[in-house]
């Protein structure tokens, strides 16, 4: 069983009175292990399972059948496929492939115009034309849960429900949004999918198959994250840490490889917008340094910037290759 919480968000919609609750929930949650369940987040279940039924068509399909979408035609955007151990954690090729999606930008969006790393268009597969549609309607379902739940995150720190939006998420500034679909094959040999990390920005949500295999390291030591039918797992990222002086903890996690079947996992992160640089808030300033512990021995607090450069100097750690590419090209 998993000693992880489950957390209704209706509350927040339906009943203010509960919400203080919910928010005292969140907060334990998030200075425990940073990772938590949501239920009654309002995800439309049918939607979901026309998105995982078009993922496994699309990685059953031959590899010349996704070289079309291979990532180096995404340029800078960084859309698009890559192949099993094509992406790095900590060094290390993950036993994976995946798809990589953002905000959908028209070719005259002016940062596009102005070539600003990961702002583009995605890549959409000719051949199976229902994924478009499916896909982005499941990432702006995604982007009004995690709104939900930086508003339960905001009550929780004893700031107003709508402060991420004002100030991070919202506003003059849109939110970083990725959504990534990962196709993890059955391997022989037991190993890792995605080796240790921590996530970047402010949450990830994540939609899984049934298999499982997401651990979790907490004060306790790994435990396991199984699938809970209806649930979303949802994590906290650098940038709450960073905010919160290591009060709330972005936590290291991975995924063990199944020997037995293959899984699907459907993470999306919310992150700050691009320009914006994340200030600790007040009472986080005198908490201590982290970078001693941290699984990548960088210090997000010692850091210094935009989101955005943030992001660029993990996107280089995990697709070395391409990074250099597009470097070259600016
Ligand atoms: O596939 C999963 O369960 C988790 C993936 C993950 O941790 C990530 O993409 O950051
Ligand atoms: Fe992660």
């Amino acid at each position: 069983m998993s000693a992880l919480p489950v957390l209704d968000l209706s509350p927040l919609r339906h009943d203010p009175a509960a919400a203080d609750a919910l928010a005292r929930a969140i907060a334990a949650a998030c200075r425990d292990s940073g990772f938590f369940y949501v239920v009654g987040h309002g995800l439309d279940p049918t939607l979901l399972a026309r998105l995982e039924a078009l993922s496994r068509r699309f990685f059953a399909a031959a590899d010349a059948d996704k070289q079309a979408l291979a990532m180096h035609h995404g340029g800078r955007a960084w859309r698009g496929w890559f192949p099993l151990g094509g992406e790095l954690t900590s060094g290390q090729p993950d036993l994976k492939e995946g798809l990589y999606f953002g905000t959908e930008l028209p070719a005259d969006h002016p940062r596009v115009r102005a070539g600003v790393p990961l702002h583009g268009a995605n890549l959409w597969p000719a051949w199976l034309p229902e994924l478009r549609p499916v896909v982005l309607a499941v990432m702006a379902q995604l982007a009004e849960v995690a709104q939900l739940v930086l508003e339960g995150v905001a009550r929780s720190l004893g700031l107003a429900p709508e402060w991420f939006r004002v100030h991070y998420t919202g506003g003059t500034g849109e939110p970083t949004q990725l959504f990534r679909i990962f196709h993890y094959p059955a391997t022989p040999q037991p190993g890792w999918g995605v080796g240790e990390h921590t996530d970047y920005g402010l949450l990830t949500l994540l939609v899984q198959d049934d298999v499982g295999g997401l651990q979790v390291k907490t004060p306790r030591g790994w435990i396991d994250a199984p699938p809970l039918p209806g649930a979303l797992v949802c994590n906290i990222g650098d940038m709450l840490d960073r905010l919160t002086g290591g009060w709330y903890r972005s936590t290291p996690h991975r995924v063990r490889a199944s020997t037995a079947r293959d899984r699907l996992s459907f993470p999306f992160f919310f992150d700050p917008a691009w320009d914006a640089e994340i200030v600790p808030l007040p009472r986080a300033a005198d908490l201590p340094d982290d970078a001693a512990e941290r699984w990548d021995s960088a210090s997000v607090h010692a850091f210094r910037g935009t989101y955005g450069e943030y992001l660029l100097g993990k996107v280089a750690r995990v697709f070395p290759a391409l990074h250099a590419a597009v470097k070259a090209e600016m």
